[in-house]
C-alpha cells in the first residue's frame, strides 16, 4: 500500500488524475455558458453591474478552458477559484445573501477534497469556510449595495438553487462512473492474465475453490483440463520472445474457442494452462481435449502468428474426486500430462484411476 501511495505522490502533478482536469474543463464550459445566461437575466432584471460582472466572468472561464487544453493547470486552478470566490462574494455585495450566490462556494468542497493532498484539503476547506461564514456576517451588519425587487431576487435565488443542483448531480453521477470503471480495471488487472486475457493462477485457483465447494455439495462431475504446448522454448529460441508471445495470444484463442462459454480457462503458467469443466467427468472432459488439440493441428500457425512452424498442444485430463482438494485434481492432470509428453506429445492423456 505505501509503495502505491509512493508511485502516486511521484507522479508529475498534471498526470495524475487526467479525468479531474477533464472535468474541470468540463465544468468551465458549462459554467461559462451559465454566466452567458446571468447576463442576460441581470440586464432584464435591471442590475447592470452584475450583468457586466458576467461577461468578466465568461471570460475567466474561457481562459481556464484553454490553460486547461493547454495543460496549465495551475493557471485554470487560480482563475476558477478568482471567478467564484469574487463573483460570489460580489454577488452577495450588490444584491443580497438571500441571492443564493454563496451555494456555489460548496461545489468546492468535492473538488478541493479529490485535487489536493490531505494537508492542503483541509486548509483549503477551512479557508474556504473562513471565506463563506465571514461573507454571511458581513450581510448581517451591511444592507446590499444594489438591491433588487424581491421577485426578482426569488428569480436569481432558484435560479442559483438549479444550477448548483443541476451541477452537484452532474458530478456525483461522473464520479460514481468513473470509480465503477476504476473498479472494473482493477477487477480486471487483478484477476487477468495481461498478455492472453485469460483468468490469471490466483484468479483460476479461486474458481477452482467455488467449483470444489459446489462438486462438495452436489456431487456434479468436474473436469479438469491441464495443457502445455510442445517444444514452446524451441519457439522462442529460434523467433523471439516475442514471436512466443503472439503464439500464446493464438494458443489461448484456440483452447478457449474449442470450450463451451460456462468452462473456465486460465493461464495456469509460462506456456502452461489450466483448463475446468463443470458438470463434465473425466470422459467428455477428454472429447474436449481431444477437439483442443485437433483444432491445433487444423490451424495455419504460420499465418496467425508469422511462426513457420506448427504447434501442438500435449494435455492432461482430471475428474473431480471425493475427498479432493483443488492440488490433487490438478496433480493427477499433471501426471496424465507428464505422460502425454513422454509418450511423444501431441496427445491427451487421462488420469489413471
Ligand atoms: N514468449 C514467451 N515465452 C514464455 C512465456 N512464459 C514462459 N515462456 C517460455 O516457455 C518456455 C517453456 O519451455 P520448457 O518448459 O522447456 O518447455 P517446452 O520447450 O515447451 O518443452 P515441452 O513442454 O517439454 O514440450 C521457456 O522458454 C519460457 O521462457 C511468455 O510469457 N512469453
Amino acid at each position: 500500500m505505501d509503495s502505491l501511495n509512493l508511485s502516486i505522490s511521484y507522479e508529475p502533478a498534471r498526470q495524475r488524475r487526467p479525468q479531474f482536469w477533464r472535468l474541470a474543463m468540463r465544468c468551465a464550459q458549462i459554467a461559462g455558458t451559465v454566466d452567458v445566461a446571468f447576463f442576460a437575466l441581470f440586464l432584464a432584471l435591471g442590475s447592470p453591474i452584475l450583468a457586466w460582472v458576467n461577461v468578466v466572468s465568461v471570460a475567466m472561464y474561457a481562459g481556464a478552458y484553454y490553460a486547461l487544453k493547454y495543460r496549465i493547470n495551475k493557471i485554470a486552478v487560480v482563475l476558477i477559484w478568482a471567478e467564484v470566490l469574487s463573483h460570489a462574494a460580489l454577488g452577495i455585495i450588490l444584491i443580497g445573501w438571500e441571492s443564493g450566490f454563496h451555494y456555489y462556494l460548496l461545489m468546492f468542497i468535492p473538488a478541493i477534497c479529490v485535487s489536493a493532498g490531505r494537508r492542503w484539503a483541509i486548509y483549503a476547506l477551512l479557508t474556504l469556510w473562513g471565506y463563506y461564514v465571514a461573507l454571511d456576517a458581513l450581510m448581517w451588519f451591511i444592507e446590499p449595495l444594489q438591491p433588487i425587487p424581491e421577485s426578482a431576487l426569488h428569480i436569481v435565488h432558484l435560479f442559483n438553487l438549479s444550477v448548483v443542483f443541476a451541477m452537484f448531480s452532474y458530478l456525483a453521477s461522473y464520479y460514481l462512473r468513473m470509480v465503477v470503471s476504476a473498479q472494473r480495471k482493477l477487477r480486471d488487472m487483478a484477476t487477468t492474465d495481461p498478455l492472453t486475457g485469460l483468468f490469471n493462477r490466483r484468479h483460476m485457483t479461486y474458481l477452482a475453490q467455488n467449483e470444489l465447494a459446489r462438486f462438495q455439495r452436489s456431487g456434479h462431475p468436474v473436469g479438469f483440463l491441464l495443457l502445455d504446448i510442445d517444444h514452446f522454448k524451441a519457439i522462442n529460441d529460434s523467433f523471439g520472445h516475442e514471436a512466443g508471445d503472439r503464439a500464446l495470444i493464438v494458443v489461448a484463442d484456440t483452447i478457449r474457442e474449442e470450450l463451451r462459454a460456462q468452462d473456465l480457462v486460465g493461464r495456469w503458467g509460462g506456456e502452461e494452462f489450466l483448463a475446468i469443466l463443470p458438470e463434465t467427468d473425466s470422459e467428455k472432459a477428454r472429447a474436449s481435449a481431444g477437439r483442443i488439440r485437433k483444432a491445433f493441428l487444423a490451424k495455419d500457425w504460420k499465418e496467425m502468428t508469422g511462426i513457420p512452424v506448427d504447434m501442438t498442444i500435449s494435455i492432461g485430463v482430471s475428474e473431480l474426486r471425493a475427498g479432493d482438494d483443488l492440488s490433487s485434481a490438478v496433480s493427477r492432470a499433471d501426471t496424465a500430462l507428464y505422460r502425454s509428453k513422454s509418450s511423444g506429445r501431441n496427445r491427451v492423456e487421462l488420469e489413471t484411476a
